[in-house]
């Protein structure tokens, strides 16, 4: 990992190599209650990496820690090679996140919304305009642009806030179960969307979920299980540790609490 720590000279461009998230050893607990306990995970450039965990996990928790909307005061997060602590501005301008729940303005254009989150980041307004609507181009939603969000389909939405999340060209996109209330058709675009990406742009990505059906062979996949990380690797290798016959049945194994295989 580049430590960077305590540099207050502007950032740099990343070196070659450096993981698109590193996260050592955070936990963070509201009150008694441990939400992560000594998490410790990465996202490599280039790669879809799915954080894969039932409901209280602490999916939730992570993502509010990596975007600074909770501070972590244990371990340490970089993005990029930038601590999200010491370099805050750094760190956070090389991310794209896409949150649980719906923040696009319904009563404003589709165009309306991606431009005012370009402004938001710096972008200008013809850079902002050509980058929107390339990349609603490459997602077959250029002729949308001038429709109100109100009137797109919740799937369609979803594309827009991960084009959206898109407009700064960040290296390192998070999103927290994006596919939640999607028909079945709406989410395999959504992932095929995000997977093309991780392919064009190179991008790593980190895809919280719990469901398995969203994992393909050849991801990368962190189980998280009651704040703590109970399997770290590849789609092939948790298979493989686990001597489940597919990935479901490595799953249940992996948050059984019962079970020594969860340990
Ligand atoms: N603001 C909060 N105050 C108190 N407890 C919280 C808070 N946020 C989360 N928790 C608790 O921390 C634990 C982890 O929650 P978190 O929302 O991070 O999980 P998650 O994996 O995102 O779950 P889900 O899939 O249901 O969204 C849970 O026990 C939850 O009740």
């Amino acid at each position: 990992m580049t430590a960077r720590t305590g540099d207050l000279s502007p950032p740099t461009v990343p070196e070659a190599g450096v993981a698109a998230l590193d996260v050592r050893g955070v936990t963070h607990a509201f009150g008694a209650r441990k939400a992560l306990d000594d998490v410790s995970l990465d996202v490599p450039a280039g790669s879809f990496t799915a954080l894969l965990g039932p409901n209280g996990a602490g999916k939730t928790t992570l993502f509010s820690l990596i975007t600074r909307l909770y501070d972590n005061r244990s371990g340490a997060i970089h993005v990029l090679g930038f601590d999200v602590r010491r370099q805050p501005a750094a760190a956070l301008s090389r991310l794209g996140v896409v949150f649980q729940a719906r923040t696009l303005d319904l009563e404003l254009s589709v165009l309306d919304n991606l431009l005012y989150h370009a402004t938001l980041h710096g972008v200008g307004f013809r850079a902002g305009r050509r980058r929107a609507m390339e990349l609603l181009a490459q997602d077959g939603l250029a002729d949308r642009a001038r429709d109100r969000v109100r009137n797109l389909s919740g799937g369609q939405m979803r594309r827009v806030e991960i084009v959206r999340a898109l407009m700064h060209r960040p290296r390192l996109l998070l999103l927290d179960e994006p596919t939640v209330g999607l028909d079945i058709a709406s989410r395999a675009a959504l992932v095929a969307q995000v997977r093309g990406l991780v392919a064009s742009e190179g991008i790593g990505v980190l895809w919280a979920t719990h469901i398995i059906e969203e994992i393909a062979p050849g991801d990368r996949v962190v189980v998280l299980h009651r704040g703590r990380v109970r399997a770290n690797g590849t789609y092939e290798g948790m298979l493989a540790q686990t001597g489940g016959e597919d990935l479901s049945a490595a799953f249940l194994r992996l948050v059984d609490d019962t079970g020594e295989a969860a340990a």
